[in-house]
């Protein structure tokens, strides 16, 4: 087995530079579009609560403008859902969220919230919107994940980017065995499986290779490379590591 590996790119820290001034540059929908003929395989945002980069209207501008599949991640809300709902991405990415964090520093807990994620997720199903949970490599949440009726996990990918980036070696390479036993355990079970959070060229490929994942969501080093190269080289260097690794 070893289907094409999809990247999306996601386009959070556009807005994050814009927010830091306030006005309309650079607009995120234009970043989306330009990933598209970059040869993204798909546009991810993440609408957080505190609204601290992607704001509403951008994840309805942003569906409107692409033609490739939209990944919207959101926090387990009622409001989220809503505009979720409302605005008919092609997947919904479920992601724990804390207030005073700098970034998402954990998986979703599934295993101990099972029956509230079911009876969640079941409107995004009824509507013809994959539900994808992001996870820690972790048995108990890949099987909770399956249980509850998810399409996809996304293994959550950043303790293996930290310990790669550190030095870390002997760390790096348990991280990696995770995620990659926890991918072909979620295969097993019929989950498909997505990987993310803090890829850079140096780190992707071990995980690229991967046969199970099918599909990684790469944002910040995109969107910091950028600044340097331009976006469309910087995607299309990490979709040329991409492919390499998967050979
Ligand atoms: C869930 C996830 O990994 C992405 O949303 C990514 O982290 C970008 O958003 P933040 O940098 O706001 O966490
Ligand atoms: N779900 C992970 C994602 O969308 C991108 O994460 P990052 O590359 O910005 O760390």
């Amino acid at each position: 087995m070893s289907s094409k590996l999809r990247l999306g790119v996601n386009i959070d820290h556009v807005a994050t530079v814009r927010n830091a001034r306030g006005g309309d540059n650079p607009d995120p929908v234009r970043a989306a579009l330009l990933a598209q003929e970059a040869g993204a395989d798909g546009i991810t945002a993440h609408l957080r609560e505190d609204r601290r980069h992607i704001r509403d209207a951008d994840m309805a501008a942003i569906k409107e403008a692409i033609s490739i599949p939209l990944n919207f991640e959101m926090a387990a809300t009622d409001e989220m859902q809503a505009i979720a709902l409302a605005t008919k991405p092609n997947a919904v990415c479920l992601v724990p969220e804390r207030r005073e964090e700098r970034t998402t520093e954990g998986g979703l807990e599934v295993a101990g919230d099972d029956n509230r994620l079911s009876a969640y997720i079941a409107p995004f199903k009824d509507a013809g919107i994959r539900v994808s949970l992001f996870i820690g490599a972790d048995e108990r949440q890949v099987r909770a994940a399956a249980h509850v009726g998810a399409d996809i996990i996304e293994l959550h990918a950043g303790s293996y980017c930290d310990a790669h980036a550190e030095g870390r070696l002997g760390d790096r390479d348990a991280e990696f065995e995770k995620l990659r036993d926890m991918a072909t355990l979620a295969h097993s079970l019929g989950l498909e499986v997505h990987a993310g959070h803090g890829f850079t060229y140096d780190s992707v490929k071990p995980v690229a290779a991967v046969p199970e994942v099918v599909e990684l969501n790469i944002g910040h080093f995109i969107i910091g490379e950028a600044i340097f190269t331009g976006l469309v080289p910087a995607i299309q260097e990490m979709r040329r590591l991409m492919d390499e690794a998967r050979g």
